[in-house]
């Protein structure tokens, strides 16, 4: 059976764990179902679902059957939002009946037993305390506590590109994207990247996204088989990654809390503060680095390639960073209010190419119906609802052009940026990304020094396995097509704009605080 995928396997998963669903399929009849594509009896539409590139498959449908689709997984009810007003309608002024997330057995029995991934777990007492935790945390990020961290980190990432001229810059994306997490959670600065204990980061957080994959064990599609007693594989795998993961994660937070790595302001230590004895809340903080550091590294990987494949805005921004910051100092958080063009690029990068193209699926705990354009449809309890930001973000009625690169789309005729901004790139509702503040600061400070200080062009270096000159591609095929639909790397070449800039870089990276107590004061609450 070609192109019977893993993700079929998924898909088919979901569709089995659903089967549950067919039983109580008289309820979906009590209403109208949205549009969706017809599919076969029983097994609806899971052969049609493509193995890659769900959200351009998701996107398609969007514009098919409109801003609501409903597709049927073997009697499994999935409906994808492709507008951003019902997504707010739904998922926001709905939220408390659509802020859970489907639950994937083998995570829930055997990697996740103590409910400890808020993230991706189901609606309940550990994800409400999560995210009050992260609330208070990020009300001291929006009051700027992070900024001179933030800020320190990326003109570290301006030496690094200095440096090689680019030539690591893929590496240097992700060691600033990072470190400003690390150092921020858990005093773990990582000024090369190849730190053991960043890698030890990256290495969990694959081996969670794959154990979380509905593909991941058989338990998921044969749940009876669980009965068996004894070491099974798929016990063995939990077991090694949670002992992994709890090693980790156990010495991170020890480091951050006894002072023994270098900052003690950190969110760990903010955590560790409300710790309760019936629980410690300090493992909560594992959903920072999976969640936190590939979205930032990915969009600031997505913002050199819109550099390169559309670089008509670029001469626009840097006469616009230049006449608030001029030629001897570099950008700095204090500009923000008057540099809107770099605002607009912010928000531009994270539509273009959104980082969780399919977003993050939720799950309904109620039935509800929903009115879309003059028409009732009834949504189960238990659908599973993708409010899709690659069909969101691309809708030509709001956005012209919309597969352009063109942040001043995001201004109006007196340079300022546009009022009443939504996006779907961090979700919505109860579930929408608490790390937005974070996220929009590392974003921000970032390009706008790379803009102060480079021009960026394409490498004129042969690929290595052609030797012929590097295609470069915004098409899917240049995206890894999975939940963070990442670009893969290309090579580009980062020129200092002038002799100057290069050594003001260099004097500001020699004179810069870099003590992390310092540049992280004690976190207050707000
Ligand atoms: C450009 C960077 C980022 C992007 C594009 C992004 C995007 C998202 C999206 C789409 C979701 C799912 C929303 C939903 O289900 O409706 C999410 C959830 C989440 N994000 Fe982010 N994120 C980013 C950075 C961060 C950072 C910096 C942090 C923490 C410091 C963070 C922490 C989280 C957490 C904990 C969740 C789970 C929330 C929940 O389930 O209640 N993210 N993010």
């Amino acid at each position: 059976m070609e192109g019977f995928s893993l993700q079929h396997l998924a898909v088919a998963t979901i569709a089995l764990l659903g089967g549950v669903y067919i039983v109580r399929s008289h309820a979906a009849s009590r209403g109208r179902r949205p549009p969706g594509p017809p599919g076969l009896p029983l097994l609806g539409n899971v052969l049609q679902v493509p193995g890659q590139h769900l959200a351009t498959y998701f996107r398609g449908l969007c514009e098919e059957y409109g801003g609501l689709v409903s597709l049927n997984l073997a009697g499994f009810p999935v409906f994808l939002i492709g507008d951003i007003r019902l997504a707010k309608d739904v998922l926001e002024k709905r939220s408390a009946k659509f802020s859970s997330r489907p639950s994937i057995p083998y995570v829930r029995h055997h990697v996740d037993p103590a409910k400890v991934y808020w993230g991706v777990g189901e609606q309940d007492e550990t994800h409400f305390i999560g995210r009050k935790l992260t609330a208070g945390l990020m009300a001291a990020v929006r009051a700027g506590e992070t900024e001179p961290l933030q800020q320190f980190e990326a003109l570290l990432n301006m030496t690094h590109l200095l440096h090689d001229g680019g030539k690591n810059w893929f590496h240097h994306m992700d060691r600033v994207s990072a470190s400003m997490v690390l150092a921020a959670a858990f005093g773990l600065h990582c000024p090369t990247g190849e730190e053991p204990d960043l890698k030890e980061v990256i290495a969990c957080i694959a081996e969670f996204v794959s154990l979380c994959t509905p593909s991941a064990s058989i338990i998921n599609v044969l749940p009876f088989l669980d009965i068996i007693p004894g070491p099974m594989p798929w016990r063995k795998r939990a077991q090694t990654y949670r002992k992994r993961e709890d090693a980790l994660y156990d010495r991170l937070i020890t480091d951050a809390v006894s002072g023994k790595a270098s900052g003690m302001n950190t969110w760990a230590a903010a955590f560790a503060r409300e710790d309760k004895p019936e629980g410690d809340q300090r493992r909560l903080m594992n959903q920072f680095t999976g969640a936190a550091i590939e979205t930032t590294a990915l969009s600031l990987h997505t913002f050199i390639l819109a550099c390169i494949l559309y670089p008509q805005w670029i001469p626009r921004a840097q006469r616009e960073i230049d006449a608030i910051v001029g030629q001897d100092r570099l950008p700095s958080f204090k500009d923000r209010p008057r540099l809107p063009y770099v605002e607009a690029i912010v928000r531009e990068t994270l539509r273009w190419r959104p980082a969780a193209r399919f977003g993050v699926p939720h799950q309904s705990t109620a039935d509800d119906v929903v009115e879309y354009k003059g028409t009732e449809y009834f949504i189960p309890k238990g659908s599973i609802i993708f409010a899709v930001p690659w069909a969101i973000e691309h809708e030509w009625g709001r956005f012209e052009n919309h597969d352009m690169f063109q942040p001043e789309r995001f201004l109006d005729d007196t340079n300022n940026l546009k009022s009443g901004y939504e996006t779907s790139a961090f979700g919505f509702g109860r579930r929408a990304c608490p790390g937005i503040p974070f996220a929009e600061r590392s974003l921000w400070i970032n390009i706008a020094m790379i803009l102060w200080t480079f021009n960026i062009r394409k490498s004129e270096e042969p690929e290595p396995k052609t030797g012929l000159s590097f295609k470069y591609d915004d098409s899917d095929l240049a995206f890894s097509g999975e939940f963070s639909n990442a670009p893969f790397k290309f090579p580009a070449v980062f020129e200092p704009r002038s002799v100057h800039r290069a050594e003001v870089v260099g004097q500001e990276w020699a004179e810069c605080e870099k003590d992390l107590n310092v540049l992280l004061p004690q976190h207050k609450e707000r």
